[in-house]
């Protein structure tokens, strides 16, 4: 797909997670490749003025991880002048704006769905944004508040995001009040694709390739697909999606990989809750991936959650077969 003029292929993308898509799980994802791009978890825009950027193991990116577009949390109230023009030194592939977060501390901060909510204070944010950001933009939005009545509402932002010369716009098809767990619409891609000229990316439960072929009247209209939690449970999903061959991973290998690289980029008390989040998605490939998961749970250090997972791992645990991963 063309994003803000420049191809990225396959048009796959990496979502933003924030706790899961700093520098180190990126590039444990370059090992395996198969994506165009991958999104940066959620930056605060406040917070990435204080933040050595070249350095922190959230912003900094290697040479190997590709086309990396950084996302923004913004409520309007800081410096976002100054924001854009320090993200200039990472030198994004894009930038992006959260406009879909409905955790209660991000709406408490004013960013995504409550940017959303609010139309005159979404116009401010995103004008500053374009005026300060050269470069391609890109939103990442819900559906929607109201599942009675959205569509109204839906698209007098994307006119408002056409207006301002937004890129591109995800959008992750599940209204605010609704959890990961719950069915996305999937339905709704092609209502909004044939509504705007903005290249739209679809996302939401995308877990494999047979999907697509399932669902082919949903997602044929969308110009790109993004993946989050999957990409999380297989690191290397993207060449499934890519057609690429994909080779059975050796897990306890993988695990440790990706132990190593988060430990080369933050200390250990930064990087115990990552792994355990990194763990808890990776259990899932596994028939009694519970167990993986109880079992770092009850570690102290990072050393200990590496001896629970590979005491699980390399014991040869079953596989969850066919595309086996589900979030409902
Ligand atoms: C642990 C976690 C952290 C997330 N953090 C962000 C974030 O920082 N920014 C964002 O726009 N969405 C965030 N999301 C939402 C994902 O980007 C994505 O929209 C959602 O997980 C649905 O896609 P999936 O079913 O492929 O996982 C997060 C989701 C998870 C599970």
């Amino acid at each position: 797909m063309s994003l803000g003029g420049q191809e990225i292929a396959p048009a796959l993308f990496l979502a933003p997670m924030e706790g899961i898509t700093h520098s180190a799980f990126r590039r444990l994802l370059s090992d395996y490749g198969g994506y165009g791009a991958l999104f940066t978890e959620m930056l605060s825009a406040g917070a990435f003025l204080q933040e050595k950027t070249l350095e922190s193991p959230y912003t900094r990116r290697r040479p190997c991880e590709g086309k990396v577009i950084y996302q923004f949390g913004a409520s309007g109230r800081e410096d976002l002048e100054a924001v854009l023009r320090k993200v200039e030194s990472l030198a994004p592939d894009a930038v992006d704006l959260n406009l879909g977060c409905p955790a209660p501390k991000i709406r408490a901060h004013g960013w995504g769905v409550s940017l959303a909510a609010d139309f005159p204070r979404l116009r401010t944010v995103l004008e500053r944004f374009r005026r300060a950001w050269p470069g391609t933009l890109t939103v990442k939005v819900r559906l929607g508040d109201d599942p009675e009545r959205w569509r109204e509402g839906f698209l007098e932002r994307v006119r408002l995001f056409e207006d301002l010369g937004v890129d591109a716009m995800t959008v992750h098809a599940r209204f605010s009040g609704e959890k990961l767990k719950r069915r996305p619409r999937w339905e709704e891609f092609a209502w909004i694709a044939a509504r705007t000229r903005l290249p739209v990316i679809g996302n939401g439960d995308i877990c494999a390739p047979e999907d697509l072929v399932r669902h082919r009247e949903a997602f044929a209209p969308l110009a790109g697909l993004m993946l989050g939690r999957i990409a999380v449970v297989k690191p290397w999903i993207f060449r499934a999606f890519a057609g690429l061959p994909v080779e059975p991973p050796d897990h306890a290998e993988l695990w440790d990989r990706h132990y190593r690289y988060l430990l080369e980029d933050m200390p250990p008390e930064r990087a115990f809750g990552r792994l355990m989040d990194f763990t808890y998605y990776y259990a899932k490939n596994f028939l009694f991936g519970h167990e993986l998961y109880r079992g770092v749970q009850k570690a102290r250090t990072c050393e200990e959650i590496r001896e629970a997972a590979l005491r699980f791992l390399e014991a040869g645990p079953t596989p969850n077969r066919g595309t086996g991963v589900s979030f409902t």
